[in-house]
Formats: structure tokens, sequence, C-alpha cells
């Protein structure tokens, strides 16, 4: 792998879905990732917050990372509902997603809002995964650079390097639909945000930040979709609630 090539990152979000007996995912994942997968790719998974703790000691020494979805701004106080970065540290976490479009369209989080919680990752030593994308109607409009340019701009902390830094481009009217962009409006989008982070993190460590693909990731897609220039692994959502799926994705780097 070259320097300049960051090692691929597939993560899984699974959202509002997961309980106790989900385990057995994360057990069929940690069977399924061989050594050579880990060889080429790194794996997280990222559960409700309830399965946070409990999955993050079932992964130790697994090399599957787990992750948050979510995370308050502030370590702790009278936030009825919410867990801070620190929580999710505490429970064994490393990473935690950051302004995912639902979380953007339910919750009314808007850039000021999600970079004071990768600020939030930061502090407790974690890797904010900050997802940016436009609408359906943004893309139509002709707006999908500018949309995307301005999301990661402002939601990024300026303590990001390469470490503490994944983006991940989501564009919302790919999730769950099934729909994918082209890979050439893929590579368009990843080209203007790499370029972007070279004023976010410095121009050398812009070329180590993972920038993940997310939106409507099947086996069937994910190798033409890793394939793409500039995009560093997957997040994906539906299709990370099926282990073998989930696999299935990973194993585009071992073609
Ligand atoms: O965070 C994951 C994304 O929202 C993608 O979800 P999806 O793979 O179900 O389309």
């Amino acid at each position: 792998m070259s320097v300049d090539r960051p090692r691929p990152l597939v993560a899984g979000n699974w959202k509002m879905n997961g309980l106790k007996s989900s385990a057995k995912v994360l057990d069929e994942i940690h069977a399924g990732y061989t050594p050579g997968l880990k060889a080429k790719v790194d794996l997280a998974v990222c559960p409700p917050a309830t399965l946070v703790g409990p999955l993050a000691l079932q992964a130790v020494g697994s090399r599957v990372a787990i992750g948050g979805q979510d995370c308050h701004a502030k370590e702790s106080g009278a936030f009825t509902g919410n867990v801070s970065a620190e929580m999710l540290a505490d429970a064994g976490a490393t990473y935690v997603i950051v302004g995912h479009s639902e979380r953007r369209q339910y919750h009314g989080e808007k850039d000021v809002d999600v970079c004071a919680k990768a600020v939030a990752a930061h502090r407790a030593g974690l890797t904010a995964i900050v997802c940016i994308g436009e609408t359906r109607e943004e893309r139509e409009a002709g707006r999908a650079l500018s949309v995307v340019k301005k999301q990661l701009r402002g939601s990024t902390p300026v303590d990001s390097n390469s470490q503490n830094l994944v983006v991940a481009y989501e564009p919302v009217w790919a999730i769950g639909t099934g729909l994918t962009p082209t890979s050439a409006d893929v590579a368009e989008v990843h080209a203007l945000i790499r370029d972007e982070l070279k004023r976010l993190v410095g121009k050398a460590d812009s070329a180590r930040v993972r920038i993940l693909y997310g939106g409507s990731v099947k086996p069937s897609n994910a190798t033409e979709l890793m394939a793409v220039e500039n995009v560093n692994g997957a997040l994906v959502g539906g299709a990370s609630l099926v282990a073998a799926d989930f696999l299935a994705i990973a194993g585009a780097y071992l073609e």
C-alpha cells in the first residue's frame, strides 16, 4: 500500500436495529474476517447505543472496531436521553458517526452542531465519521458539489487529521433506496472532498484521510463503487445487518 493510499474502512451503521441477540451477527463477522481480509481492510460496526458496551467487549481481540451513531457535544450534564463521546469511549467505542443525514433531517442538526459533535469525539479520543451529502433536489438543481463542500467545511473541526477524521459521502437520495450515483458522479464528489481536505487538514495529511461512500452499498455494487478513485471504503446501512452481506462488501478489497 502506498503511503498516499489510505487503508480502506468498511463501517456498518446498524441505525435503530439490534437487540442482545444481534451478538450473533458480530460473531459471524468475526468468523468471516479472515487473515486475507484483515490484511486489506478495516472493519467497524456501529450498533445502537445500548449495544456499544456489550459489542465492544465481545469484539476485544477481533480487530473489528465498534462505534457510536451519534454523540452529544458536551461531556456530561442535564441532557436527558443523550450520550456523550466520553461515554462511548468508556464503553469501548473507537469511532462515532456524526452528522448522518437522518440526524440532520429528523433532529435538525446543522453543520455547526455536527462540528461540535466531531470536536467532542476528538476530545474523547474517538475518530469522527463525518457524514455529508446532498438531497435529490439539490442534485437535480446542480448544487451537489457546492452543498457537499459547504457541509464539509462547516462540519470538520480544525484539529482534524487523518487519524481522527473519516469523511462519509452519502447522497441522501441513495440511502435505503437502492439507488446509487454513477461511478463518475461518485468520483467527482470524492475528488472535491479530497481537494477540500487539503485546506482542512493540510496537504500531506489530506491524502491519508479515508473518504467513504455510503448509500445503498450492496455486495452486488461494492466492487464497482470501491474501485472509484478516492473511495476508501463504505458506510453501509441495511446490508450491514447481515454478516454475509457486510463481509461480501468488504470482500470487494480482495479482488
Ligand atoms: O449510514 C449508512 C447509510 O445511511 C446508508 O444506508 P443504506 O446502506 O441502508 O442505504
